[in-house]
């Protein structure tokens, strides 16, 4: 048993990483951490304060027979007492304050580096469900938890000093009563302890269900999924599916719950018993005159005090375990490195327009998969041109997409830009060469002229450019009706927000694309909202807008593909074909198939 509790208690300062924690906090809120520290040692400097001077005058009533100036003796250390007790309480509120200010400032600080380490994280990441269950256990720990640790430490050495004085009284009136208190307030440490810990392993083990049952609600709920639920009706259907795992959940959750109800309650009887002996100890011995009536006075005012004292510092104690599993996911989360790792001494992308990107042999597989997306890939983007990818559905093109964009890295082979392999590239300054729309572009729920801006944040912010950009992309003639025009909140989530088509919705994300200063822009489906006349109009026009850029069109349409200089028909992972429109229309094989007048219905 006991070394069962040594184990769990090492368990807890390896989770806890008290430390560690410690420096976060003070990262985050140095001064309020020493204020806060200074306030608990006045705190209780003052708290024992008060309990001495309550007990001089106690000696002092009881004895007020044999005492000169008895009465003016007696308000004197009334008087004392009351001033502490006061000063005790101006104390504990300052300290409150205190604490939050600092709570606030810990949050705050938290809140930060989780944004900034999921923002650092790589897709490879968003490939693993283990990415997911730390991510959640992470954000439910919430910013807050360490803080909570640091102060429940603060509290638990708070309370536990004001025991020892406490204590110190006990022993006053008799010394057997303090180790006969401990022995029955025990049990109820320990059970919560233990319960803690019981708690956190269900916790661990349920995070993928509590994952799943939260993946429901928000399909139940979110608007993305409103039209679909409803059109097939399956409402109902998740709904059930939401409450059969939430019963589950719910039921293992309040087995757990009477289990430590019904221990807490054993225990609680138990000490409530021990209250009860020491009372009988004590008034027997007044009967034997071993004690006095002021010792049993002094007994009820500072047995509730001690009681109050051990209940905080083992509900402190079992707040450490709930929050060490939290405090675990947070640091998890932290300790995450993008992956594969990036080259330490990276060069700048050159300057010179004339930059060709090139990919040779290349190979990739995804994480978690066998199959390879991608096989041998020999490709080449020379500057200024524009070129197109063709294939089936889940031939490979998002994925060389994503391969250009760098959200990946090739298994096998190299991708170069210029005459320089790209992972030698910085990889922000890499990024910014390369501006994609994707087949699921993001809807910002920011105003339309943001929208626009976000192609490149890092520039600054030029009006024309912007309305330039817009207008090439189409989504110009429906922006200027708007009344506020480019201020016009997008979207619906906020007040005021214009909801408009998703083709709109593309056109602003084909503006933001060309808004960028990129070298590359990459169209991945980014048309298939469109109207057939607005899809003319951004193609007959493409080389134009995106002025001496290159691009590269994926689309299934030969509208969209036919101006490309040069054509790569992907299938299965394998560059099948290549050339110019006419030169595969001429040819036989897939593209002659898929786009030929005489066999197409395009
Ligand atoms: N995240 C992923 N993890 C594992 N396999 C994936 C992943 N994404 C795509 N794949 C697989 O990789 C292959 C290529 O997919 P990709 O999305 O590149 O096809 P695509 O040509 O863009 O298709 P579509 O025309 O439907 O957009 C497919 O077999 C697909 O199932």
């Amino acid at each position: 048993m006991v070394d069962s509790i040594i184990r769990k208690i090492k368990k807890l300062k390896t989770n806890l990483n008290i430390k560690r924690t410690l420096g976060l906090v003070w990262l985050a809120a140095k001064g309020w951490m020493i204020l806060s520290i200074i306030m608990i040692l006045a705190e209780t400097l003052l708290f024992l304060g008060s309990i001495y001077a309550l007990k001089v005058l106690i000696d002092k009533v009881a004895r007020i027979n044999t005492l000169p100036n008895s009465e003016e003796l007696i308000i004197k250390h009334v008087l004392i007492a009351g001033v502490l007790s006061v000063l005790y309480a101006i104390a504990r509120a300052v300290s409150a304050y205190v604490t939050e200010v600092q709570a606030t400032k810990v949050s705050n600080y938290i809140d930060e580096k989780i944004h900034h380490t999921a923002i650092q994280m790589d897709l490879y990441h968003y490939e693993s469900p283990d990415y997911y269950d730390i991510l959640k256990r992470a954000k439910d720990a919430g910013s807050e938890r360490p803080n909570i640790v640091i102060t429940t430490i603060m509290e638990i050495a708070k309370n536990t000093l004001n025991l020892f004085a406490v204590g110190s009284l006990f022993i006053t009136i008799n010394w057997f009563l303090l180790p006969l208190l401990v022995a029955f307030v025990l049990p109820t440490l320990f059970v919560r302890i233990y319960f803690s810990n019981k708690q956190n392993t269900w916790r661990i083990k349920h995070t993928p269900l509590e994952r799943k049952s939260a993946y429901l609600s928000n399909l139940i709920t979110s608007d993305t999924s409103a039209k679909e639920i409803r059109s097939f009706n399956l409402g109902t259907y998740f709904k059930d599916l939401y409450q059969v795992i939430r019963i589950e959940v719910i039921q293992q959750k309040l087995n757990l719950s009477y289990k430590r109800t019904l221990n807490e309650t054993i225990t609680g009887s138990i000490a409530t018993m021990g209250f009860f002996t020491c009372i009988g100890y004590i008034a027997v011995g007044t009967v034997r005159g071993t004690t006095s009536v002021g010792d049993i006075a002094l007994f009820l005012i500072i047995f509730p005090q001690s009681f109050t004292l051990i209940q905080n510092v083992s509900s402190g104690i079992s707040q450490l375990y709930q929050n060490n599993i939290f405090i675990h996911s947070i640091f998890e989360l932290f300790d995450l490195r993008p992956q594969p790792v990036l080259q330490k001494n990276t060069v700048p992308v050159p300057e010179d327009q004339d930059l060709d990107l090139e990919l040779k042999e290349v190979s990739f597989t995804y994480p978690h998969s066998s199959k390879p997306a991608l096989s041998n890939i020999n490709l080449k983007i020379p500057s200024g041109k524009i070129i197109a990818i063709v294939g089936l559905n889940g031939a490979g093109k998002s994925t060389l997409i994503k391969l250009l964009s760098r959200l990946y890295e090739p298994n096998e082979g190299e991708m170069t830009l210029g005459k320089t392999n790209i992972r030698e590239f910085d990889l922000a300054d890499y990024r910014r060469q390369i501006s994609t729309v994707f087949q699921d572009f993001s809807k910002y729920n920011v105003s339309a002229a943001d929208n626009i801006r976000f192609g490149n944040i890092d520039g600054e912010y030029n009006e024309e450019k912007m309305v330039e950009a817009s207008k090439n992309a189409g989504s110009h003639s429906f922006i200027s009706k708007f009344s506020k025009g480019y201020d016009t909140m997008m979207g619906r989530l906020f007040e005021d927000g214009h909801e408009v088509s998703i083709g709109q919705w593309q056109k602003l994300a084909i503006a933001r694309a060309l808004y960028s200063e990129s070298r590359f822009i990459i169209l991945d489906e980014a048309t298939s909202a469109l109207d057939a006349i607005a899809e003319k109009e951004l193609f007959d026009s493409f080389r134009k807008h995106i002025g001496n850029r290159a691009g590269i069109i994926v689309s299934h349409r030969h509208s969209a593909i036919k101006h490309a200089d040069y054509i790569y028909v992907i299938s299965g992972g394998k560059i099948l074909q290549e050339g110019t429109d006419k030169q595969l229309l001429e040819m036989e094989g897939d593209y002659a198939n898929l786009f030929n007048e005489k066999t197409s219905t395009e």
